[in-house]
């Protein structure tokens, strides 16, 4: 139904993402989700027309949209897009907000508009608001008009950009609620949204943005439940991560202490394991620096899930073969001691480097 072909966009020098690709069925619900200014707002903009890509093609039922030929208010008419903000008309009453683009655009007599809005207020449980002015509803109701509305053109697709944004906690699942509805009833859907749990609840394809472009797409249970990818994984599991990067010339582990100590308060690491982080520092990046004799790096990186059930360190050394990193080059003594504090230590080889992967 769209296709999305190698689409780009940039703004003077930003690359905002690149090389996008994505196919969305008829029926899909599409939720799309990632970092805040990751690009997810400006690629519905691009699908629908109202931001024009740098590079690429946008196609919907065999019509290249990024062709200037095409036209564009034809194609918005049967794509719907719901924004945080509402964007009613504040002059209108509910009524006439939603039957205004059904009279306007495509010329439906006043009487037939009147009633289907009806209709589509009664479906997003708004009936009894008709002859309200937007200004006397809450922000749960104004969203319903503004997807009533947008069901009033008839859409084969909605966009919504962030539906929930804007609203009070309390309001968000009577907005949720009726996109699920819209949803189970197979109207096609693609949501940037926030709400990890309804992205995980209603979609079928998940699709992650993230390094200027889509970096893992999945069904909800591959994202949620086993993502790939490591920022992937950072983001769904909220992770932490203190880096560094240590070569013989700042291998100093009174000012690599004093950084790691202040994250290690900052997300509920214990005593016990700080000193776990001190040993290993001594007695296996230190003697693997030592070794090292050159200008080359050893990766160190701590992880750890926010509410503190998990916290990780893992050492990657491009150097070293898998066995060097654990046994040869350091004191066996030291790895000993290491092994009897941690919960669990084990070595691999990723992508050209061995890693140690530590879990305190
Ligand atoms: N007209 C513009 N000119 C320059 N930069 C822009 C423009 N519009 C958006 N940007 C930038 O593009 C980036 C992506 O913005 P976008 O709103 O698409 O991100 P997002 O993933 O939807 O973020 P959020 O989740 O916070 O809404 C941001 O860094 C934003 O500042």
């Amino acid at each position: 139904m769209i296709s999305i072909r190698n689409l780009s966009k940039r703004y003077q020098n930003l690359i905002i993402f690149q090389n996008v690709n994505l196919e969305i069925d008829r029926g899909d619900a599409v939720a799309i989700i990632g970092p805040s200014g990751c690009g997810k707002s400006t690629l519905l903009r691009c699908i629908n027309g109202l931001e024009r890509p740098t590079e690429g093609e946008v196609w919907f039922d065999g019509m290249n949209l990024t062709n200037s030929k095409a036209s564009l208010e034809k194609i918005r008419s049967r794509m719907g897009m719901v924004y945080q903000s509402f964007n009613l008309f504040s002059h209108l009453n509910v009524l006439e907000n939603v039957m205004m683009a059904p009279m306007v655009v495509n010329h439906i007599p006043k009487q037939k508009a009147a009633q289907e809005a009806l209709e589509y207020l009664k479906l997003v449980g708004l009936q009894n608001r008709s002859f309200h002015m937007p200004n006397q509803l809450s922000g749960g109701q104004k969203q319903r008009i503004a997807i009533a509305r947008c069901l009033a053109m008839h859409p084969d697709v909605i966009l919504f950009d962030e539906p929930t944004s804007a609203l009070d906690p309390t309001m968000v699942d009577e907005v949720l609620g009726v996109i699920q509805r819209l949803i189970r009833e197979k109207m096609t859907c693609v949501i940037v949204t926030h709400e990890m749990e309804f992205a995980r609840k209603v979609s079928n394809k998940v699709v992650y943005m993230d390094e200027m472009g889509i970096y893992e797409t999945g069904t909800p249970d591959q994202i949620f439940l086993s993502p790939c990818r490591e920022k992937t994984q950072a983001f769904i599991h909220k992770l932490h991560v203190f880096e560094k990067n240590i070569n013989e010339y700042n291998a100093d582990i009174y000012s690599f202490m004093s950084e790691v100590r202040s994250y290690c308060s900052q997300y509920g690491f214990t005593s016990k394991q700080l000193n776990t982080i001190n040993l290993i520092y001594e007695e296996l990046i230190f003697p693997l620096i030592k070794n090292r004799g050159s200008q080359k790096e050893i990766n160190f990186k701590l992880r750890s899930t926010s509410a503190g059930e998990k916290m990780e360190i893992f050492i990657a050394d491009e150097n070293a073969s898998e066995d060097i990193l654990l046994s040869s080059n350091i004191d066996e003594f030291g790895v000993k001691i290491i092994r009897a504090s941690a919960r669990k230590v084990s070595s691999t080889f990723i992508e050209n480097k061995a890693v140690v992967h530590i879990e305190l």
